[in-house]
């Protein structure tokens, strides 16, 4: 039996990787948990996508690549966005600038973003954002983040940020309820308007693009998850982590499934 007799195909989708520079080498990375859940719980194969330098940020590579995806996931990450590279990925490329600070700058990755989400917005194809990804959909569509919700509420900062006193795996718990949208595109994956979700992140959305339609938001009014107005698939992302309880949690695993089963869709009218 040959291999393409066998193997049912399945739907492969680009995951968004990370910079991370060790001993002066430059390495692209991401945490397992998102590919887990996107096997798993999203039925999909996964291929990560590299960071981008920014002297190779005006070759076409990303609508080679994306072109032959059937989906796009844009990871979370501790780095803040830098929205100049987002807009812009080819601007910055003067040779002696710092592009890359642990857990605080990450233009690679900002420039991976840009370019992944522009062929995926051009093709259609299902999106998934998940916390920085979020940020990302919002800054490309011309949205502004909040650059310290510790800054902007004291109990802001508080209900969102990451609890670094807890274990790793207890960080990603329920921190706070969201409401969802009645009529948006997440209510009838989650067929409730009320959930709760853990909460890792010390930024947020302040103005919404206006290409973006708010599907959920925390207590404090803090926008928690949105849709690309009038996309012709699956294009969303949410501020909270779906991708760490997913097995348990039964949010989580809609979410994967819904996303897993726009890219079985959009595979097929690729065909
Ligand atoms: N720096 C931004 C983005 C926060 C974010 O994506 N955190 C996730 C890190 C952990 C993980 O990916 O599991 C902000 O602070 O808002």
């Amino acid at each position: 039996m040959t291999l393409q007799q066998s193997v049912p195909a399945r739907a492969v989708v680009g995951v968004t990787s990370n910079r991370l520079l060790v001993d002066g080498v430059h390495r692209d990375w991401l945490r397992r948990k998102y590919v887990q859940a996107l096997q798993r719980h999203a039925g999909v194969a996964c291929v990560i996508l590299p960071t981008v330098d920014a002297e190779d940020a005006r070759e076409e590579v990303a609508p080679a690549i994306m072109g032959r995806l059937d989906g796009l996931v844009l990871t979370g990450d501790e780095s803040n966005i830098d929205p100049a590279v987002l807009i812009a990925p080819a601007s910055l490329t003067g040779p002696d600038r710092q592009d890359v600070e642990a857990a605080i700058l990450d233009r690679p990755r900002d420039r991976l973003s840009a370019v992944a989400i522009e062929s995926a917005i051009a093709l259609g194809m299902p999106i998934l954002g998940i916390c920085r990804g979020l940020q990302e959909l919002n800054v490309y569509f011309g949205g502004t983040l909040r650059p310290s919700l510790a800054e902007w509420s004291h109990e802001s900062g508080a209900m969102h940020a990451e609890k670094p006193d807890r274990p790793r795996d207890r960080q990603y718990d329920a921190a706070h309820s969201v409401r969802i949208s009645s009529d948006g595109a997440l209510f009838p994956i989650a067929g409730t308007v009320e959930a709760q979700v853990n909460s890792l992140h010390n930024q947020g959305i302040e103005a919404l693009a206006s290409a973006l339609r708010r599907e959920a938001w925390a207590p404090d009014g803090l926008v928690e998850a949105a849709s690309v107005v009038g996309a012709p698939t699956l294009q969303i992302g949410v501020q909270w982590h779906p991708e760490w309880h997913v097995s348990t949690d039964p949010l989580s695993k809609q979410l994967f499934k819904a996303f897993g089963e726009a890219c079985v869709r959009y595979c097929r009218t690729k065909k």
